[in-house]
């Protein structure tokens, strides 16, 4: 199956929010833990079929602290319009929110977890969610962790951070459904341009 290519893009101001036209990918990510203050939703809904929408926890890689209560009642707001968003898995250990259809994501970024803790939580939310997702840093046997899970599972994203970006493409072409990519800088080490990734993927799948 062809991999979907998601262009990252931080959201300093609602201003960016509108560049989403300008880009070429299948998805833009906006990653509104860039900003202090989350945008209305009435600015997010005219892009609501292209887009991801993520705050992402300080732990696990997030810019600016956003309070849980705040976080919780924007994801409740995002899943009574259909959005869909990108959740991590540690938030829904702690609060009750809408995971059915979205993404449910885990970031290791300074050593390999253990692969049975990790496999044990996509198999939890493997079947509800739109794809489960690992990002994890290219450190010694980050390779077999992230084949394991890929072939183990149907419904993942494997995402290397800190290799070769070309890495990204390979694990997309063996089954990764997401390929995340940016747009003017890296929100993570390790992605490509989303051009390039679109040039490539279309190369591959295209007629
Ligand atoms: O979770 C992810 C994946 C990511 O960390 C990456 O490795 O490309 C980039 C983040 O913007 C996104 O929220």
């Amino acid at each position: 199956m062809r991999p979907i290519i998601v262009a990252s893009l931080p959201v300093y101001s609602e201003k960016d929010i509108h560049r989403i036209n300008q880009i070429d990918a299948d998805l833009v990510e906006l990653r509104l833990d860039y900003s202090k203050s989350l945008p209305t939703l009435s600015s997010l809904l005219p892009y609501k079929d292209k887009i991801i929408v993520t705050i992402r926890d300080v732990n696990e890689g997030g810019i600016n602290k956003i309070d849980d209560n705040v976080k919780v009642s924007y994801i409740n707001q995002l899943s009574k319009e259909g959005f869909l968003y990108d959740v991590e898995a540690s938030f829904l250990e702690k609060y009750n929110v809408d995971f059915y259809n979205k993404i449910v994501s885990m970031h290791y970024f300074n050593s390999i977890p253990d692969y049975n803790i990790v496999n044990t939580i996509v198999t939890k939310y493997e079947n509800k969610a739109y794809t489960v997702k690992i990002a994890v840093i290219a450190k010694p046997g980050y390779k077999n962790f992230l084949s394991n899970l890929l072939f183990s599972h149907e419904n993942i994203t494997v995402l290397p951070m800190g290799s070769d970006p070309l890495e990204r493409i390979a694990f997309g072409i063996l089954g990764s459904k997401l390929v995340y990519t940016y747009v003017d800088n890296p929100t993570a080490p390790g992605q490509m341009h989303y051009s390039r990734a679109i040039k490539i993927i279309n190369l591959l799948f295209n007629n």
